[in-house]
């Protein structure tokens, strides 16, 4: 029995299985890697601007305590239940782990779509979230960061409610905080760029140029506008952008500055251009030779696995594939070159790292300091998966996460379990 249910989480169950048989992984020892170690109910009780009052439940998950504190974003979506929470949580530790950083994993979030609050009502379901969390977060036990609905702003309140509690200011109790407020510089950016640096890597080694390259981006919030932008200022000409309210579509190369300033006035890709429009069930099947699925989890399933028509798939977004359509991109052999969610998109997380350190030294780095040290991370676990995944003839998703569960296995085993 399990509390822990819905697709989200028995995606992370069965690639966890796939991972335990590659690795010959004892009966026995699965479920103390695969089951969270802490899950946290809280209800959020907020005033609507109206007067009334309304209830949103909120959910963190703390999967492993074995290496340091735990790690991991914040969401704020419709979609949010503890199984959904948990796969992420999961799959923050086997990401934290392939890059070598001092963390277990942890996600949180809240059932709500934050896109029907004010401003004001999301600041207070904001603060009642942190101030419910307080018991159980800390510098060194649970670091929160953004994930999908949340931003700078968010992790600035999270952080002033804790530190209001604490009686000073505490900027190492989350990250992802706008620069004013003990953020560091290039975290905004740090996901995005991570994932074109490995999606440039990918294509390298498949003898694509960036000026002759084409590319797809599904989602338009942080790492997708970033992932645009970057792959756009490389001269790859992105020729597909989508979000929730528009998928547009142009073969000559979409203008991706323009998009973005049109998303910050008007907060969605839609009425941009109606000349562009796309159908949005063929959106991820556009020729291309970089696809970044950018927005939620399942999005490529089988059927959509089958018709891919990209060389590189570069996963911005956690989850964005599920097992079946990973078995189809097997049979399909070379033709698609995989860079799975735990390698692709940790330039978030790494960068969270760098803002943690400094925020707990109180030394602020500039910023090609914080990226020279993010393309070294990024590159040594490209290396790592791609090395393995050819000696161990697996997938690229196996090998990453084969690396990952491999390190949090050896940390549990060397402390052992109490008598
Ligand atoms: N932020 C970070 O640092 C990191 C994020 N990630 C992952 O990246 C993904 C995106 O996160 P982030 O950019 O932060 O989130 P944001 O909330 O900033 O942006 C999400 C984007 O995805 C769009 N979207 C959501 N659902 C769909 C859909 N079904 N079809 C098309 N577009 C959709 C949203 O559109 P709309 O606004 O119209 O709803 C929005 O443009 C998530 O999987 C997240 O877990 C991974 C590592 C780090
Ligand atoms: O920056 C972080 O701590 C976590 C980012 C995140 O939630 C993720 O990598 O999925």
């Amino acid at each position: 029995m399990t509390i822990y249910s819905g697709p989200v989480f028995e995606m992370a169950r069965q690639q966890f299985q796939t991972i335990a048989d590659h690795l010959d992984i004892r009966e026995d020892e699965r479920d103390r890697l695969l089951y969270p170690k802490r899950a946290i109910a809280v209800s959020c009780p907020i005033h609507r601007d109206d007067g009334s009052m309304a209830v949103f439940q909120g959910y963190r998950v703390q999967h492993h305590l074995s290496i340091g504190a735990t790690k991991g974003g914040v969401r704020f979506a419709p979609t949010v239940d503890i199984g959904e929470v948990a796969a992420l949580a999961v799959w923050m530790s086997w990401k934290c782990a392939l890059a070598g950083l001092p963390y277990g994993g942890a996600k949180g979030g809240v059932t709500v779509n934050p896109l029907e609050l004010s401003v004001r009502e999301l600041e207070a379901l904001s603060r009642r979230y942190m101030q419910e969390m307080i018991p159980f977060v800390g510098p060194h036990i649970d670091i929160m960061a953004p994930d999908m609905g949340t931003n700078e702003q968010v992790m600035a309140w999270f952080m002033d409610t804790y530190s209001v509690h604490h009686g000073s200011t505490v900027n190492e109790i989350v990250t992802g905080k706008p620069v004013s407020s003990g953020g560091t510089v290039g975290r905004r950016e740090a996901t995005g760029r991570g994932v074109v640096h490995l999606a440039m890597r990918a294509a390298e080694r498949l003898n694509i140029r960036p000026t002759n390259a084409t590319a797809v981006v599904q989602g338009f919030g942080n790492v997708g506008s970033i992932s645009a932008l970057e792959l756009a200022g490389r001269g790859v000409r992105v020729v597909g952008a989508s979000d929730h309210t528009a998928c547009l579509h142009d073969p000559r190369g979409l203008p991706v500055a323009d998009l973005e300033r049109h998303v910050a006035r008007t907060g969605g890709l839609a009425g941009f251009s109606s000349e562009m429009a796309a159908d949005p069930k063929e959106f991820l099947t556009l020729p291309c030779d970089i696809l970044v699925p950018a927005a939620t989890e399942r999005v490529i399933d089988e059927s959509v696995a089958a018709r891919l028509r990209c060389r590189v798939l570069a996963e911005g977004a956690n989850g964005p594939t599920t097992p079946a359509a990973d078995a189809v991109l097997a049979e399909r052999g070379d033709e698609v070159f995989v860079v799975p969610d735990i390698l692709c998109n940790a330039g978030g997380v790494v960068v969270s790292y760098f803002e943690w350190v400094q925020d707990l030294q109180q030394l602020f780095w500039e910023e090609d300091e914080v990226n020279r040290r993010l393309m070294h991370i990024l590159d040594r676990s490209f290396e790592q998966v791609t090395s393995r995944a050819a000696r161990d003839k697996v997938s690229q998703r196996t090998a990453a996460m084969a690396i990952g569960v491999e390190k949090v296995q050896r940390a549990k085993q060397t402390r052992g379990l109490f008598p």
